[in-house]
């Protein structure tokens, strides 16, 4: 038998247990957080709600004001988590090229950003603060609504610049499989990643976002050509990244490309042993995931930056006026390439196919296009066979019966330096063939030939030379243009002359 006395008394402790047990929030370890001096906090209010679905705690980046609830003292308390810097490029992850934009500039814009937040994050929490010591009971702890960090949310998830998940990234290098690597000859290597290319226009996908273009200039198809940086690691913390041009290439010819159609492809220069980016190139492998040397680590696509000649000087102000007229349907282009510097052509050449492809069949366009190739030997010429494509595609090909309302010239020429002394100058099925070096009687003949053509319309009719090779090439064509009298301001401001590099 019980003291009623002792059963009253126990009565008491049991129905204070259970009021204390009701005021107490449930906590889930989910929801607990490490405060900064050691001790247990919980969630409470709308953000325990978000955590406990998973939202935010789960999350990568969370960061804000938090309001916790003290196990110790049974206070509501705050905390502030604040957002994590942007990663600092590595030594070599910039490539040394004045890319646009280069990723040491958007590390200096991320961290200007990142600053400015933490500084808005920390004037709001103080405020949150002071209010909470006041004793104003806050709901949620925003700054003031004129605040960039104004929002109905307390925790903020960093957002994704790129605006895309897994595809490629102007801000870090990411990981693409190697598909294919093929050694076209004992100087050349194909290389395909498992990533779509995008199309001639540069159209967006999920996994290729476009090119950036911070010069300013239009989107026509000069404006279209982009190349992709290349970063391979070179010892513990140190990166050799270089630029390449991808080129879309068919699934055709002997070369067997079946499964590399529509994918992203590199066509790279060897040099000969030791040369570090080749021999980078040579250790690459066709590999199960994960493996790194069976991966591209890639950044891009970044704009191809052209550089206007002009007379006497090379100017490195962009020319908006050239984009717009750039755009105008009607082209004459004189391109002059050496080696790999092909890449960018071809990518041209195929943006102005798709672009002719794409024509209103009432409009009046014209092409004119002129291609001076310069290598070494015929076994060392890119893309012969896709050149020699794009210029005879019935669909486009010069007063073609099915499209007579296209008109296209594509006129190719090779300059082979090394293995024509016993051929001379030759016609052969299209294509025709020079021997030596380019020369200043060749450059005049072809401008020339390009010039007698009629333009469709005087007010749209510009000429536009395009160079790239080595550094050397680019200098001495250069020098050969001027000393015809061609430069950005000659020909009544109607020709342009770029280096793409
Ligand atoms: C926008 C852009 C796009 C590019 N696209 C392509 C592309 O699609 N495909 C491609 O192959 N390259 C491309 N390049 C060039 C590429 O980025 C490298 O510069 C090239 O592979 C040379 O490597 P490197 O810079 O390490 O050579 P470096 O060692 O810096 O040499 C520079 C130059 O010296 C010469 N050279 C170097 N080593 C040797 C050697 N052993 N024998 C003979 N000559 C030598 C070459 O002419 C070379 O270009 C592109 C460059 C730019 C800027």
């Amino acid at each position: 038998m019980t003291n009623p006395a002792v059963a009253k008394w126990l009565e008491e402790i049991a129905s204070a247990k259970a009021k204390a047990q009701a005021k107490t929030p449930k906590v889930s370890p989910l929801n607990t957080i490490a405060t900064d001096n050691g001790s247990k906090v919980a969630l409470s209010g709308s953000q325990s709600n978000d955590l406990s679905k998973g939202k935010t705690i789960m999350s990568a980046s969370p960061y804000g004001i938090f309001p916790l609830f003290d196990l110790k003292t049974r206070k509501k308390q705050l905390r502030l988590v604040l957002p994590p810097p942007p990663t600092k490029p590595g030594p070599g992850e910039c490539c040394g090229n004045d890319c646009n934009p280069c990723i040491n500039t958007l590390y200096q814009e991320d961290l200007a950003e990142h600053q400015e937040r933490v500084r808005n994050l920390k004037a709001a929490y103080e405020h949150a603060c002071l209010e909470l010591e006041r004793g104003k009971e806050q709901d949620d702890f925003l700054p003031a609504p004129s605040s960039p960090l104004s929002t109905k949310s307390t925790a903020i998830v960093l957002e994704d610049k790129d605006q895309k998940t897994g595809g490629m990234s102007l801000r870090s290098y990411r990981p693409f499989k190697i598909l294919r690597k093929d050694y076209l000859n004992d100087n050349t290597l194909l290389v395909v990643c498992d990533t779509p290319m995008p199309s001639p226009r540069g159209t967006p996908t999920e996994a290729f976002p476009p090119a950036v273009n911070r010069s300013g200039l239009g989107d026509g198809p000069l404006e279209s050509m982009f190349h992709i940086l290349i970063r391979f690691r070179n010892g513990s913390d140190d990166y050799l990244t270089k630029a390449f041009t991808p080129v879309a290439l068919k699934a055709e010819g002997d070369r067997k490309d079946e499964g590399m159609e529509g994918k992203l492809t590199f066509m790279i220069k060897l040099y000969p042993t030791p040369h570090l980016t080749s021999d980078m190139f040579r250790r690459l492998r066709v590999g199960p995931e994960g493996d790194d040397s069976s991966m591209l680590y890639l950044r891009g696509p970044i704009h191809t930056s052209r550089t206007p000649l002009k007379d006497g000087s090379i100017d490195t102000i962009p020319l908006p006026e050239a984009a717009r007229k750039t755009r105008a349907r009607n082209h004459r282009i004189v391109m002059i390439a050496a080696g790999s510097g092909i890449t960018p052509m071809y990518q041209l050449l195929q943006r102005l196919h798709h672009d002719e492809m794409q024509a209103d069949r009432h409009g009046n366009s014209r092409q004119e296009i002129d291609l001076i190739y310069c290598n070494r030997t015929k076994n060392d010429i890119w893309l012969r066979q896709e050149l020699q494509q794009l210029k005879t595609d019935p669909a486009i090909a010069d007063e073609s019966p099915a499209n007579p309302w296209r008109r296209r010239t594509v006129r190719i020429q090779h300059v082979l330096s090394s293995s024509l002394s016993n051929h001379p100058d030759e016609k052969q099925e299209e294509e025709y063939f020079h021997s030596g070096r380019i020369t200043l009687d060749l450059l005049r003949d072809t401008l020339q030939h390009s010039l007698q053509k009629e333009p469709v319309a005087a007010e749209d009719d510009t000429l536009q030379i395009l160079i790239c090779g080595p550094p050397s090439f680019n200098t001495d064509v250069s020098r050969m243009l001027l000393q015809l009298g061609y430069s950005s301001s000659s020909l009544e401001n109607r020709c342009e002359i770029h280096i793409l590099e």
